[in-house]
């Protein structure tokens, strides 16, 4: 189990170093397009397993989508503090 934050200093890292077979590496070179798409299709994800599939089901796609927020952040160049502040 790893928090938002050590997650976020994970793919950070990812991004630096891109080690062989990283799929935030593969996301990342894929673009800003394609991020996006991912964040929208892992909302919806959320949404209809809030709906029909469950807590469980819910969280693990919750974390789907938090993972595809913080791919987003590091194609931008976003630190966490720079979302933080809208909080
Ligand atoms: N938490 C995640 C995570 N959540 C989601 N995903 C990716 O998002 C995809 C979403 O899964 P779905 O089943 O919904 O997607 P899918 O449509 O079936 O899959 P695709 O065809 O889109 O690949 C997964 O296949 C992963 O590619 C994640 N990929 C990585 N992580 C974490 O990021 C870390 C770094 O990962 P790498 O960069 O791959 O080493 C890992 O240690 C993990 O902890």
């Amino acid at each position: 189990m790893k928090t938002f934050e050590e997650l976020f200093a994970e793919l950070g890292d990812k991004a630096r170093t891109r080690p062989e077979g990283s799929g935030t590496v593969a996301e990342l070179d894929a673009g800003v397009h394609t991020i996006g798409k991912k964040l929208v299709e892992e909302a919806a994800e959320s949404w209809m397993a809030a709906e029909h599939e469950g807590k469980d089901r819910a969280a693990e796609e919750l974390s789907q989508l938090l993972y595809h927020a913080q791919v987003m952040m590091i194609a931008l160049d976003l630190k966490l503090e720079d979302v933080y502040r809208h909080l």
